[in-house]
C-alpha cells in the first residue's frame, strides 16, 4: 500500500527538480519539442512534430529518414535559415527562436557552416577554389588582409587534399573536388557546427567515401561538431551515432562502438539500435516490430524488475 507523501517530501521533490540540470544543458545542439508547421493554400503540413535531439560537442553523427520525414526542415532551422513554429532550439548557446535579424546573420557566418547536396549551390562559379574559401573570411572580417585570408584558405584546401585545385574554378573540378572545396568554405570561419544535407547525393560511391573521409578529417583535426543528413547507408554506417527521423520526430538511434577481442586483439564494431524515449515517456516502436506482432491501437504493458514487457492487445 502506498502512503501519501508528506509536505516535506513534496518540498524536497520540487527542490530536486529545480536543482536538476535543464534538458540539454551540456549539449552543443539542443532541440526540445521542436515543431514546424507549413501552411500552403490553407493546408497545414506538420513537418516537425515535437522533435527532441541532443548533439554533444565534437560529435560526428548522421540523420536518416524517409523522404518527407522532416530532415531538411530540421537542417534549415539549425542553419538559421528558417524558424520553428514552437519548441526550443539552441546551438552553441544561441537561442534560434529569439535571435534578431543581425544575430541570425552573424550566426550563419560564424557559428554554423553548411554543405548542400547540389555541388553547384556551394561555390560561386566565377571564383577559384582559394577565392571561394577566402570569401567568408572577408565577409566576417575575421582575417584582415588578403594574404592572411589566402593563407587560411590554402591551409584548409591542403587539409582536405584539394590544394592542387586552389586556382581552379568550380567547372574545372570534379564533383568530389567541388564538395571538398565546399567543406573548406564551410569551415573557413571555424564554425562550432558543420551541417551537411545529403553531401554525397550527387556522387558515385567511391567519391562519396572520400567526401566522408574529408568530414572525418575536419571532425578529428579541427574538433568541429558535424551533423550529416544522408540516404547513403555506407555513410550512415561509418559514424558512431545515427539518429532516424520518422514523421517529424526522432524515432530510433543506432550507436556503434569498437570492441577488442581479448584473445585475438581483433577489433570489431558493434552496433545497437535504441528507441527514443521522450521526456513525456513516449516511445516510438519500430514499424517492422509492430508489423511482425500485428500491434496497433493499444498494447499491454507489464513492469518487470529490469524491463518493461509490451504485448499485442488481447494476448495478456
Ligand atoms: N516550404 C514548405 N512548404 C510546405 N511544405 C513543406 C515545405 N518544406 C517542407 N514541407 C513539407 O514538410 C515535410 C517534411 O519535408 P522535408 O523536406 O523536411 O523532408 P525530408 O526528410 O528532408 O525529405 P527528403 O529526404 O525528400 O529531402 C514534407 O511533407 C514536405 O512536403
Amino acid at each position: 500500500m502506498t502512503t501519501d507523501p508528506s509536505l516535506t517530501e513534496l518540498a524536497n521533490r520540487v527542490s530536486d527538480a529545480r536543482d536538476r540540470p535543464a534538458y540539454g544543458h551540456d549539449a552543443l545542439i539542443t532541440c526540445d519539442r521542436l515543431v514546424r508547421i507549413f501552411t500552403t493554400d490553407g493546408v497545414e503540413v506538420q513537418a516537425l512534430q515535437g522533435l527532441d535531439l541532443l548533439v554533444r560537442e565534437g560529435e560526428l553523427m548522421a540523420l536518416v529518414g524517409a523522404s518527407g520525414s522532416g530532415k531538411s526542415t530540421l537542417m534549415n532551422i539549425l542553419a538559421g535559415l528558417d524558424t520553428p513554429t514552437a519548441g526550443a532550439a539552441r546551438v552553441a548557446g544561441r537561442d534560434l527562436l529569439t535571435m534578431t535579424a543581425a544575430d541570425r546573420l552573424a550566426y550563419r557566418r560564424e557559428t554554423v557552416g553548411f554543405v548542400w547536396q547540389q555541388t553547384a549551390r556551394n561555390l560561386l562559379p566565377y571564383l577559384t577554389a582559394a577565392q571561394n574559401v577566402a570569401l567568408p573570411l572577408q565577409l566576417s572580417g575575421t582575417r584582415k588582409g588578403r594574404r592572411a585570408r589566402r593563407e587560411r584558405a590554402l591551409e584548409l584546401l591542403e587539409l582536405l587534399q584539394v590544394a592542387d585545385c586552389r586556382d581552379r574554378r568550380p567547372q574545372q573540378m570534379s564533383g568530389g573536388q567541388q564538395q571538398r572545396v565546399a567543406i573548406a568554405v564551410a569551415l573557413a570561419n571555424a564554425p562550432a557546427v558543420l551541417l551537411a544535407d545529403e553531401p554525397t547525393g550527387e556522387l558515385d560511391s567511391q567519391t562519396a567515401t572520400q567526401i566522408f573521409e574529408a568530414f572525418r578529417t575536419a571532425n578529428e583535426t579541427l574538433g568541429t561538431t558535424i551533423v550529416i543528413v544522408t540516404h547513403d547507408q555506407a555513410v550512415a554506417g561509418e559514424v558512431r551515432r545515427t539518429v532516424a527521423i520518422r514523421d517529424g520526430r526522432t524515432s530510433t538511434e543506432v550507436l556503434r562502438r569498437s570492441e577488442i577481442d581479448a584473445a585475438t586483439g581483433h577489433e570489431t564494431v558493434v552496433a545497437r539500435e535504441y528507441a527514443m524515449l521522450d521526456r513525456a515517456g513516449r516511445l516510438q516502436l519500430p514499424a517492422d516490430y509492430l508489423r511482425a506482432l500485428d500491434m496497433r491501437d493499444r498494447v499491454a504493458l507489464e513492469l518487470e524488475s529490469d524491463h518493461i514487457g509490451v504485448w499485442p492487445d488481447g494476448t495478456r
